[in-house]
């Protein structure tokens, strides 16, 4: 690298620094000074677009010796000016090459935060094209690179919601909000309008970095930042404004409990649980018994389903047999028999558990509450074991984050043998839903393994950098028990989404997943975003990676198919998108993915 060169730009030190070193510079509030639970911390950077407009995007030799300056500075990102007309394809060969190099230069696109057809957009502030249009040729140039980021010049006029919206699927690191961006409140300061605000929410929700540019518009702020009272005579000129930024932060409802515990599992890949496959271990049984509000709910239906099975009268004389099949440690056992207090019912209980090391647990705990007279442990596969009599109510939880993932049809067909022909299954039914989504982390995650495996298999995600695309649809319903045994698990099914006309064009990286299980009439528990069952953590959704991502336009149909297929030894999906254009056939025979029988 030449040492001698030094760009004729400004160097710009993050606020967290301490040093504002350049009166008239731009003042940025990084994510670290937000709060301790907000993630990243990018403290500098450097800006491409020189004010003189010198830097000529299609020179390759200027555009790699300003990169390798700010790689220099030990900058963590440079942010790149939006390509102008037919030099894209110049300029992204140019930043190719960058990329390709050795060092781990984060480079942000800067676009600026329009859509033109939209209504709102006044004639003055409409750019040729959708800025997200823009972006993702340049993306789609640089082949998803990992290091290209964007930078949102965020303008006085806002797109519609849902255009905003697919920016959060996308890697967003800075928002560049303009001075003239900015109203004026009652005591000449600096505030936004309703509509900036929640978006400036939306940006700390996403950890994206605040960058306050362009010359101070309000006279009682630059009063105040050229007070020379004392205190603050080395105030910088954009510091109201950001001190308003900041208010907006300090008013934000601090993140629940349960958020927080999470905020590490965001947009992380896990790979599903094979419940049925291997066995559990003791830590993923603590996490599960912590959801209280999953066994309240269980509680609930089972309360439910034995006012139902025995009428007052019979409190006393009838006892209802209840098996919890796949019971853990538990947790269901004590709901079962909760209920059965709270409704004055008598009780006999089995309690049926494959997995040994847990079935040890459940011996301690029948003998620790002296249950011993009314719970039955047995220490077997549900599909195998002979049971001397049959049971009112079965209740069992085995699903996953996409309802039937874990086995349940399968494990609830071998368990419907022992219940009455009029017993009751809790749950009685499950749902799995699906949605397209912008998530271009989990496919860069997904990527970074460079293999066909790891995207044909789903993934279980905390999501939080995804853009929902379109309303969820159902896919899969299974009922319990079964009517006929003709009734077979194999699933098939074709989802048309439509795109809303003023979301913009937008990509899909794959489908989020989701399910709603029925418990007994109406007490549902469900991680489908309309219906979640609030404050329940057990299940995070599901991903369903594409190898290509495709991209929509707006108000085009999505059309998806999907296909749960069973075989002797294992289960599988297989999907493809089939419009508006055609991807692979993923998982083709579960040759990726499958959960073991
Ligand atoms: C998701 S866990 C739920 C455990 C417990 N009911 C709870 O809520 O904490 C499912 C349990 O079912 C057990 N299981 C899965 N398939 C089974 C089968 N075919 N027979 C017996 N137990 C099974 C697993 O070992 C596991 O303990």
């Amino acid at each position: 690298m030449d040492h001698s060169y030094r760009p004729s730009l400004v160097q710009k030190d993050a606020l967290g620094s301490g040093v504002l070193p350049f009166a008239g510079s731009d003042l940025v509030l990084s994510p670290s000074q937000w709060s301790s639970h907000v993630v990243g911390k990018i403290s500098s950077w450097i800006d491409l677009d020189s004010e003189d407009e010198t830097l000529r995007i299609d020179s390759e030799t200027t555009l790699k010796q300003e990169i390798a300056w700010a790689s220099h500075l030990s900058l963590q990102a440079c942010l790149l000016p939006a390509p102008k007309g037919t030099s894209c394809a110049n300029y992204a060969r140019c930043v190719n090459q960058i990329l390709q190099g050795s060092n781990n230069m984060q480079l942000w696109l800067r676009v600026p935060l329009v859509k033109p057809d939209d209504d709102s957009m006044d004639a003055k502030s409409v750019a040729l094209v959708d800025s997200w249009e823009t972006w993702n040729s340049f993306r789609l140039l640089c082949e998803h690179h990992s290091q290209l980021s964007v930078a949102l010049d965020i303008l006085s006029t806002l797109p519609s919601p849902n255009s905003l919206g697919r920016w959060f699927g996308e890697p967003v690191r800075a928002a560049i909000l303009h001075t003239d961006c900015f109203l004026t409140n009652s005591h000449g300061c600096p505030c936004l309008s309703k509509r900036h605000q929640s978006l400036i929410t939306g940006f700390f929700n996403h950890s994206i970095q605040i960058i306050v540019s362009g010359n101070s518009v309000h006279p009682k702020a630059s009063v105040d930042a050229n007070d020379n009272s004392g205190t603050n005579s080395q105030r910088h000129p954009l510091r109201p404004y950001l001190d308003y930024i900041g208010y907006l932060y300090q008013r934000m409802d601090p993140l629940p409990e349960q958020e927080r515990f999470e905020l590490g599992y965001r947009d992380f890949l896990q790979s599903p649980l094979q419940p049925l496959m291997d066995n559990l271990e003791a830590q993923t049984y603590e996490t599960f018994e912590r959801d209280a509000v999953k066994y309240i709910q269980y509680q609930r239906a089972v309360s439910k389903a034995l006012l139902d099975r025995v009428p007052d009268e019979e409190a006393s004389v009838k006892t209802i047999v209840l098996m919890v099949v796949g019971a853990g440690r538990g947790p269901l056992v004590r709901a079962s028999l909760q209920a059965a207090e709270e409704t004055g019912r008598k009780l006999k209980v089995y309690a049926v558990e494959k997995n040994p090391n847990a079935v040890v647990t459940l011996h301690a705990l029948v003998k620790l509450e002296g249950w011993e007279d009314t719970v039955t442990i047995v220490s077997s596969d549900m599909r195998h074991w002979s049971a001397p009599e049959k049971a009112d109510i079965l209740v069992s939880e085995l699903l996953g984050s996409f309802g039937d993932n874990e086995l349940s049809p399968e494990c609830l067909d071998g368990a419907q043998r022992f219940l009455k022909q009029d017993g009751i299954s809790i749950p009685s039914s499950y749902t799995s839903f699906l949605q397209p989504v912008t998530a271009s982390k989990l496919y860069n995650d997904v990527k970074a393994h460079k293999d066909l495996v790891h995207f044909e298999t789903a993934y279980v995600v905390k999501m939080h950098n995804v853009a929902k695309l379109a309303p969820t649809q159902p896919v899969f319903t299974f009922t319990h028990p079964k009517h006929s045994d003709k009734e077979i698990n194999q699933r098939y099914k074709k989802l048309n989404f439509i795109i809303p006309n003023d979301t913009g064009s937008a990509m899909v990286h794959g489908f989020a997943g989701y399910f709603d299980a029925t418990l007994y009439k109406d007490v549902h528990l469900g991680i489908e975003p309309s219906t979640a069952t609030p404050n329940m953590f057990s299940w995070f959704a599901i991903f369903f990676p594409l190898r290509t991502p495709i991209c929509v336009d707006p108000g085009s149909t999505l059309e998806v198919h999907f296909w749960r297929c069973c075989g002797s030894t294992k289960v599988w999906y297989e999907w493809c998108v089939a419009s508006p254009a055609s991807s692979p056939m993923h998982n083709s025979n579960g040759r990726s993915y499958w959960v073991g029988l």
